[in-house]
């Protein structure tokens, strides 16, 4: 058995993407794959979509720190079944939040470092955060660029399977643009959408609703948690789709993604994407992690 272990946690989340964030400034906090379930689970635990530990990137694994030069944080994202992910867009800006409000980082605009590289943070006017994602790519390169959809994803209780598109923003995203007659609310994805072929790391699967030029709705089953209300890449990717979808017009640039926890922006163009919304801390605490 291991010595009893009491830790300080923050909740917070980013449209209501949630997160349990711990802060570990000393880089000493070995959080098992048991430790994360039991931190992510809503009634044994504090409950979230994620757990989020802050760590300062000089004491991140050697191939975080090599991805990351020049940065001061490490945003160590690990999804509620306890999988390490490349990147958490709504994470980021909780993260960025957490820096501020702790103290940690006063620069309206900085670098953090993720498993998917370097991503720059900027606080905006209205105390909300934009970030950076970087660049974008079609997952399986020609065949999606020719035909725009490279995969077809089955929904439970849905019969036809739905022609979707592959991203990789760091993480892996199948976007569905869904057929009128499918309505958004009614999709059951209590369980898993099946994805075929199916990605060899697992993929992020988003629905999407097109409802004007810019203004998408969607949601979003997310590897290694199950539906979650907002997913901030998953927003970039939806938009990044529904853009190629429409012959990716030069000014059509800024979008806006309504998830069920809330409103994000999305800027995009052919090589690079960015995403913005708000982020807040709801609550702080001690928990002894099971022994
Ligand atoms: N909710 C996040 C994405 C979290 C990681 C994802 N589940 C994965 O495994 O890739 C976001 O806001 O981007």
């Amino acid at each position: 058995m291991r010595p009893v272990t009491t830790i300080e946690f923050s909740k917070g989340h980013g449209t209501l993407n949630d997160f349990v964030l711990v802060e570990d400034v000393e880089g000493r906090l070995d959080l098992a794959d048991t430790d994360v379930r039991f931190l992510a689970d809503r009634r044994a635990g504090i409950g979230g979509d994620g757990v989020i530990r802050i760590v300062p990137t000089q004491l991140a694994p050697q191939d975080v720190q090599q991805l990351n030069p020049g940065t001061r944080w490490f945003m160590d994202y690990r999804n509620a079944d306890g999988s390490a992910a490349e990147m958490c867009g709504n994470g980021t800006r909780v993260f960025a939040h957490y820096l501020r409000t702790h103290g940690l980082e006063t620069a309206q605009s900085y670098d953090i470092a993720t498993r998917a590289g370097t991503k720059r943070i900027t606080v905006l006017a209205d105390d909300s955060y934009r970030t950076d994602l970087g660049g974008w790519r079609l997952a399986r390169g020609d065949e999606a660029e020719q035909r725009g959809m490279d995969s077809v994803v089955q929904v439970h209780g849905f019969a036809d399977a739905l022609p979707a598109l592959s991203l990789d923003l760091g993480n892996p995203h199948t976007v569905v643009a869904l057929p009128l007659k499918v309505d958004l609310d009614a999709l059951d994805l209590a369980q898993a959408p099946h994805v075929d072929p199916h990605p060899e790391h697992g993929t992020n699967v988003e629905f999407v609703r097109a409802l004007e030029p810019g203004h998408i709705s969607m949601r979003v089953h997310e590897r290694g948690v199950g539906e979650t209300l907002s997913c901030g890449t998953g927003a970039a990717a939806a938009a990044l789709a529904t853009w190629w979808w429409a012959g990716r017009p030069a000014d059509q640039t800024s979008w806006t993604v309504d998830l069920p926890g809330g409103r994000l922006g999305v800027h995009l163009d052919a090589e690079r994407v960015a995403l913005s919304g708000p982020a807040a801390i709801v609550a702080t605490g001690r928990v002894t992690l099971p022994g």
